[in-house]
């Protein structure tokens, strides 16, 4: 069920002695964990873009980050499944079932299948519905027709979507709505079967209708999968996500679970970034 936070300001709850920084302490002992990264810093060039990123994410939870432009969210999120290899230098440790993703040693594919990401823009393949979803999975040498037919199934069942396109699969998938079409590109992702989904504000260029179908989407995939969202949307991130990160000029300012950065922040950038005066 989506979380139903009043967003308003809490200045009174912010102390004179309020810390600079505050992170949850996702210990191992208490909460599962999906994925964590350690002293992750991002460059792009010789600009260090992203330090102090230390974060824990819980299994089946949804993690919102949140923030101005430019204070670094997606490169913290890109930088989770190495989308930045190639565009910016990422140090420090990634950890993924005890596997620092983060070395040269990885196979970059395999990874991502473990950790899919879905972007901001809907980007389905010039193909049927149908075959955006399978196209990995034969590129990966799955050819029978019946697992193929399944996974589709399955696939657009749990993206919402089955029900508005199960009768034309074989339509293009450039003639769906923005809408469907980030919920055909979440299927895709979940054919792979992946553990974790990084999504970069999935639901940014879509209408409120769409955006609501790909929230309630989420709220239901959170039963299997760990979900990483960006968003700009601070109802969506009330709403959706069990922990929220509040980055602030490339650096995580504080995470704490989502009804707590929304109604008693512990720092006051934070308490000042909901309550509207920047960003
Ligand atoms: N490909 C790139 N090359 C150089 N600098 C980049 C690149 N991508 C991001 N940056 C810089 O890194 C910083 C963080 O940008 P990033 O896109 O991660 O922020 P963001 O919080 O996701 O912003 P937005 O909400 O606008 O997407 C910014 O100063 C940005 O200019």
């Amino acid at each position: 069920m989506a979380n139903t936070i009043d967003l308003k300001p809490v200045s009174e709850f912010i102390s004179e002695d309020a810390p600079a920084r505050y992170v949850y302490d996702m210990s191992p002992e208490k909460h599962e964990i999906a994925l964590s990264t350690h002293d992750l810093q991002v460059y792009y060039g010789d600009n260090l873009a992203l330090s102090e990123g230390d974060l824990a994410f819980e299994r089946y939870k949804i993690t919102s980050l949140i923030g101005a432009s430019g204070s670094g969210k997606s490169t913290f999120l890109r930088s989770l499944n190495r989308m930045n290899d190639g565009v910016a230098t990422v140090k420090g440790n990634i950890t993924y079932r005890g596997v620092d993703i983060n070395t040269k040693a990885i196979d970059v594919y395999e990874m991502r299948r473990h950790i899919g990401m879905v972007f901001q823009r809907p980007n389905p393949f010039a193909k049927s519905i149908y075959n955006n979803i399978t196209f990995a999975l034969t590129q990966r040498g799955v050819t029978d027709k019946q697992e193929l037919d399944e996974i589709v199934e399955t696939s657009l069942r749990q993206a919402a979507l089955w029900d508005e396109v199960k009768d034309e699969l074989n339509k293009s998938a450039l003639a769906l709505s923005g809408g469907q079409a980030q919920r055909l590109v979440i299927a895709r992702a979940l054919a792979l079967k992946p553990d974790i989904l990084l999504l970069d504000e999935p639901s940014s260029a879509l209408d409120p209708i769409s955006s609501a179908q790909v929230e309630d989407t989420l709220l239901e995939l959170k039963n299997q999968y760990t979900i990483i969202i960006v968003t700009h949307n601070m109802q969506q991130a009330a709403r959706i996500s069990d922990y929220t990160a509040f980055f602030h000029m490339g650096k995580v300012i504080e995470y704490d679970l989502t009804r707590k950065i929304f109604t008693r922040p512990k720092v006051a950038l934070t308490n000042d970034y909901i309550s509207g005066n920047f960003g």
